[in-house]
């Protein structure tokens, strides 16, 4: 399903943190949202998972504006990841991706079998199902992302929305669960800080930089060491290696 921002403007108080930031995700593809700190990604992201009403624009998922459809209607078909903390203490693991299933039946309904399938599903897609029965609590941070991750699965939504979903992750956990994410076939908008890794695994980048979103597009498109330079502050380069994987080099000052 298709995800369309339009003109997308956000203030807090005189502070105006988006201008007229539109971008587009194909249906099934993958785009990073990447830029500075403070530029204004989690914000934009809000505008999408509807945490946050843009003051002008409009965000269509699947043709539809969000704030038209019900909140049960907007969960069915969009689900967030943000960073681990948030969930109600003392659940073990499969209680808390079963909170996935909440936009799916009334709140006094009985798990039903397609919730059962949905959940334990998530749990294997994501590895997690060894851990099933532990208090999530008692998870590493590695863990607990990946169970955030099986949680949105099991609310099998239509466009999947992450904030940094990389984070307390190594460097090999981080390259599965980007795999894992493209292999789910969701289309996905995520915040990711590490160019490297964006670079690697997204159909397309977007830059944000003080609210504006300055580049769009294919991945080489889109980091040129102008925009390395002039966004990032680093003195670099990004090129398709002989092995189909583009690489950041980072040159000897690495400052711009
Ligand atoms: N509720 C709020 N009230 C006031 N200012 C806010 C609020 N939320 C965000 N901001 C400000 O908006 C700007 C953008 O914040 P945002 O979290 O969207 O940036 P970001 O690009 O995700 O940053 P980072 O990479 O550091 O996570 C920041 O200056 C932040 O302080």
């Amino acid at each position: 399903m298709r995800l369309d921002i339009t003109s997308v403007g956000v203030s807090f108080g005189d502070a105006t943190i988006l201008r007229d930031a539109s971008l587009e995700v194909r249906s099934g593809d993958v785009v990073g949202l990447v830029g500075p700190n403070g530029s204004g990604k989690t914000t934009l992201l809000r505008t999408v998972y509807r945490s946050l009403r843009p003051d002008s624009g409009s965000v269509l998922v699947g043709g539809d504006d969000i704030w038209t459809l019900s909140t049960r209607g907007a969960a069915r078909r969009t689900a967030a990841v943000l960073q681990s903390g948030h969930t109600p203490a003392g659940l073990t693991v499969t209680e808390v991706v079963a909170l996935g299933r909440t936009p799916h039946h009334g709140l006094l309904d009985r798990e039903s079998t397609q919730d059962r399938d949905a959940i334990q599903e998530a749990l294997k897609q994501t590895g997690m199902h060894a851990h099933a029965s532990r208090a999530y609590a008692s998870l590493s941070g590695g863990e607990r992302q990946r169970v955030l991750l099986a949680r949105a699965l099991a609310q099998q939504p239509r466009l999947l929305v992450l904030d940094e979903p990389t984070n307390h992750l190594d460097i090999r956990a981080r390259f599965e669960l980007l795999d894992l994410i493209r292999r789910t076939g969701i289309t996905t908008l995520a915040v990711l800080h590490d160019l490297d890794l964006a670079a690697r695994c997204c159909d397309h980048l977007v830059v944000l930089h003080s609210g504006r979103i300055t580049a769009a597009g294919p991945v080489l498109d889109v980091l040129t060491s102008a925009v390395l330079r002039d966004v990032f502050g680093v003195n670099a380069t990004a090129e398709r290696h002989a092995d189909g994987v583009i690489r950041i080099t980072y040159h000897a000052e690495p400052l711009a």
